[in-house]
């Protein structure tokens, strides 16, 4: 069998299958006012490495949903790239793209200015190439970077691993860990700064989960987060809760259980079949207009998968959904499930409320050292 597309001009080709467009603006906690200068004191994530080691595609896979096969048409940057991803209060940072022939210990850049604001910095090896330059830039980055600011967190990420079996994947983390660590302690470093390592690739979901790592170092809310989740999984027998960003697929928050990577991957599958079953029926008369996003505060689902397991997503606010995987058994208690699930957005909505309140301190007295 097989099905013609339909050519139809009404037909609104904006949508990415799987993903939010862009432009969606639903995002009642964050407001438009004061935007530009809001922009340039959001918390900076940097990410650096060798050319051709992967930096620009994580970027675009991530956060402008590119799909990870035209990736091989992007070509080498020669000018630092700079994105906003302002998608909640918890998901809110710009993220600077540095070329990779870039070179901070030549006067004409300012390290200070680039490390002074940046709060995570990913170090990207490109995992099929040889490692040893990797090393030695990864070396003089994180120790220039320190020298700067020493609350910045290291992050590496040990790339392009689709293309190396199991085994040589372990065996290449640990070489890395190992040279990088021993590096540190030639330069007498080692108690001082901590890298942390990521296996990852664009052809999977592994790129997701380690920027969902990175992204929760970045919230300082995170441990009451995690607190909120741990609560509703014991009190409502639900075996695994996320908090997600639906439009990039980063999980914000979970309870303090493990992660495994299937469970992940489970959660990420029912968010897209979600947007993608909203966009085609979700949409107001017009399609043209795109004025009702896909994801809003009406946004609930419920899938019952054939091993007795469900998967369970309702909104939060503004982008944010708590995607649940628990027993078929235990939904027969779903109205306690909703209950106790209404008290946790109360929550998280407290704690945007106090984000804000505490954002606009901060932008108060910035205005007040300025006069
Ligand atoms: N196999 C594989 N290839 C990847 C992956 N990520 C990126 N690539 C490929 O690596 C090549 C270089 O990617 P870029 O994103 O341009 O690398 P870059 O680090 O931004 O390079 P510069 O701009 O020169 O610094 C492209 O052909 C990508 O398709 C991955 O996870 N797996």
């Amino acid at each position: 069998m097989s099905f013609n597309r339909v050519e139809d001009e009404s037909f609104n080709t904006n949508f990415d299958i799987g993903s939010l467009p862009k432009h969606y603006e639903y995002n009642p906690f964050v407001s438009d006012e004061d935007a530009e200068s809001e922009k340039e004191d959001l918390p900076r994530l940097v990410l650096m490495g060798l050319r051709g080691s992967g930096k620009t595609s994580i970027q675009k896979v991530v956060f402008q949903k590119m799909s990870p096969n035209e990736t091989l048409f992007i070509g080498s940057n020669n000018s630092m790239l700079k994105d906003v991803v302002n998608n909640s209060a918890f998901v809110n940072f710009q993220i600077c793209d540095f070329p990779g022939h870039f070179d901070f210990t030549d006067p004409e850049y300012e390290a200070e200015s680039i490390f002074q604001g940046c709060e995570s910095l990913i170090f990207v090896i490109d995992a099929q190439d040889a490692i040893a330059s990797a090393l030695n830039r990864l070396h003089s980055v994180v120790t220039k970077a320190y020298k700067v600011n020493n609350n910045i967190k290291f992050e590496v990420f040990i790339h392009k691993v689709d293309g190396l079996t199991e085994d040589t994947k372990m065996e290449t983390q640990r070489e890395i860990h190992q040279r990088a660590n021993d590096d540190l302690i030639d330069s007498g470093d080692e108690q001082k700064i901590y890298i942390s390592f990521h296996l990852t690739s664009i052809y999977d979901h592994s790129i997701f989960e380690a920027f969902s790592r990175v992204v929760q170092k970045m919230i300082p809310q995170y441990a009451t987060l995690e607190n909120f989740l741990n609560i509703i999984i014991s009190t409502s027998g639900i075996e695994k809760a996320f908090l997600f960003d639906v439009k990039t697929k980063i999980y914000v928050a979970t309870d303090s259980s493990p992660v495994d990577m299937q469970s992940y991957e489970l959660c990420c599958d029912m968010i897209d079949v979600v947007i993608d079953l909203s966009n085609i029926y979700g949409l107001g008369e017009d399609p043209g207009l795109m004025n009702d996003p896909a994801f809003d505060d009406q946004s609930s689902s419920l899938i019952k998968l054939n091993n007795g397991t469900i998967l369970y997503l309702r909104e939060v606010c503004s982008f944010l959904a708590l995607v649940c995987i628990l027993r078929e058994d235990n939904f027969e208690k779903q109205r306690i499930i909703d209950y106790n699930f209404m008290i946790l957005r109360k929550g998280i909505h407290r704690l945007f409320e106090l984000k804000e309140k505490e954002k606009e301190s901060f932008q108060f007295n910035k205005l007040l050292s300025l006069k």
